[in-house]
């Protein structure tokens, strides 16, 4: 066949002819999202309906012929097609209906993926079809075998060498009279050359070779690279580059498959891997706390609307009640100094071993000073129930969790507080108290050290959030909100343990 594209061709009209796939990887749905993404306008005629996922395959349901021809006649008497993927067609009526078709409606495109097994396990066409198809092969423009697809299109053993894949290739495009892509995805080793020969010629027209992407998760790669060439070729007419194009992007899709996150075996790759940054939010420009620091937006706001940070802001907040919460304070704080000791000694690399302690030490030394300077010198209250909550999810946090998730914990007490401290300070500034009544505590959360020090803390769990594995970074997540909703409780008692019951004062303190 001919290839019949016009330079005008802005968004070729592409044809699938394939299987279904629920989980959305591979046929059907693997070849609409690929002719997308390569710009094309999808459509698909359904062979067969299949039951499988990212595990293997469990059932397949052929629907009546009757109902595939009217399929075919449906679209193609209405639309004009400038391209044609055929993949999974099963079983012997399905293959000499879709065979008919094509010799009568001659697409100026056709690309057959032969379709033999899934991967990840199960039978896509019967024994008794591999003959039939052989049929169908010469109406083909490029057909896209994989290793033991091409060996029985060439009636010998599957390849274990390239030069055993490329002579079978050679073969098989001279047999049936069409281009053969030769894929080395099955062969074992880093690498994964793919050739482009084509019938008559002995060297291939283009070879590409490529270091292997490490994942698992390649299910529907032959069916994603099949579509993606039928629509590059029906725009552009050149093979060889429709094939370089189609590879590079499915290389990336394959680098960025394991973000996907879809079923427990061989997961689909991600097929719009190259828009990813058109809706905002792109694993390279957003950084992951930025999207912990939108999580608890609405924990922040109970925090501004509270009657404990309005009072501290106007200085209106009865002293007893700030006493009793320093005193909370600073048993929290001798806490959160074992906490940040114990992410310094489960540290991976100097550099935060050397902020956590650092952390632990100044806790013990700025803050607690101002609290014991604060407080006189009286022994603590027993902790509130609140306290000894947070401190307890602290400890576990930071003893028990992985290293990822105690970082993760930690922040929301740096970040929260330099937020608070700021935003109080400019408060306090605007209602022109001087002095203002609670200064010195302000002052310590506003100051540029402690910024700075949240600035680390942050980009500590930055780090740690890009090389761990989903189930870690959910962890994360979990523990930081955790914290936040702890914090506000935090924020809340004073007042509302004022409000419940007469204040323990000062005066209930034990001298130390
Ligand atoms: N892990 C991988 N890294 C890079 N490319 C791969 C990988 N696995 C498959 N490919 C490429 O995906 C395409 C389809 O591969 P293949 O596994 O041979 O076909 P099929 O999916 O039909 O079994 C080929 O271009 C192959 O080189
Ligand atoms: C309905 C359907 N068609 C084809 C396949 C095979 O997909 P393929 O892209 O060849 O790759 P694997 O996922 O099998 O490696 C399928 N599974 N289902």
């Amino acid at each position: 066949m001919t290839t019949a594209h016009s330079d005008s061709l802005t968004v070729p009209r592409v044809l699938s002819i394939a299987g279904t796939d629920p989980t959305g990887g591979a046929g059907q749905a693997a070849d609409l999202k690929s002719i997308a993404a390569m710009g094309g306008y999808g459509m698909n005629v359904i062979t067969a309906v299949v039951a499988q996922n990212t595990t293997g395959v469990t059932d397949i349901h052929t629907p009546p012929v009757e109902i595939l021809r009217a399929q075919l006649e449906a679209v193609s008497s209405d639309v004009v097609l400038d391209s044609v993927k055929v993949g999974m067609l099963g079983s012997v009526d399905v293959i000499e209906t879709v065979r008919d078709w094509l010799a009568d409606v001659k697409p100026p495109v056709t690309v057959v993926d032969p379709v033999m097994v899934a991967t990840a396990g199960g039978r896509l066409l019967r024994a008794e079809a591999e003959t039939a198809l052989l049929s169908l092969l010469p109406l083909a423009d490029l057909i896209t075998p994989n290793l033991p697809e091409l060996a029985v299109l060439a009636d010998a053993p599957t390849a274990n060498t390239w030069e055993e894949a490329l002579e079978q290739g050679r073969l098989v495009a001279d047999r049936f009279g069409a281009r053969v892509l030769v894929k080395g995805g099955h062969l074992v080793g880093s690498r994964t050359p793919d050739a482009l020969l084509e019938p008559g010629r002995v060297e291939p027209v283009i070879t590409l070779d490529d270091p292997r992407v490490e994942t698992s998760n390649t299910h529907g790669t032959g069916c994603s690279l099949s579509s993606a060439i039928a629509t590059l070729v029906a725009r552009t007419g050149d093979w060889a580059g429709a094939v370089r194009a189609a590879r590079s992007w499915l290389r990336g899709a394959l680098e960025h498959a394991d973000s996907l996150n879809v079923g427990h075996g061989n997961g689909p790759v991600h097929h719009f891997h190259h828009v990813q940054h058109l809706l905002g939010e792109s694993e390279s420009t957003e950084r992951f706390t930025d999207s912990l620091w939108r999580g608890c937006a609405g924990v922040r706001g109970q925090i501004d609307d509270l009657e404990f940070i309005a009072q501290l802001a106007d200085g209106s907040l009865p002293s007893e009640t700030f006493e009793w919460y320093m005193d909370q304070d600073m048993q929290y704080l001798d806490v959160y100094s074992r906490a940040l000791a114990a992410l310094a000694a489960a540290a991976p690399c100097e550099t935060d071993r050397e902020f956590f302690a650092g952390g632990a030490a100044e806790v013990v030394t700025v803050e607690s000073a101002l609290h014991r300077s604060r407080l006189g010198g009286t022994q603590p209250l027993p902790p509130s129930e609140v306290t000894r909550t947070y401190t307890d999810f602290l400890l576990a946090a930071t003893g028990s969790e992985p290293y990822a998730v105690g970082a993760a914990a930690v922040l929301p007490c740096y970040w929260l507080y330099a937020a608070v401290g700021s935003a109080l300070t400019e408060k306090a500034r605007t209602a022109g108290l001087d002095p203002h009544p609670y200064g010195d505590w302000l002052a310590t959360y506003d100051s540029p050290d402690f910024q700075l020090a949240t600035e680390r803390a942050r980009d500590i769990v930055d780090r740690v959030a890009k090389t761990a594995d989903p189930a870690t970074r959910k962890r994360m997540r979990d523990a930081f909100m955790r914290a936040c909703e702890l914090e506000l409780r935090f924020f809340a008692e004073p007042v509302r343990r004022a409000g419940a019951r007469p204040f323990a004062v000062a005066s209930t303190h034990r001298v130390v």
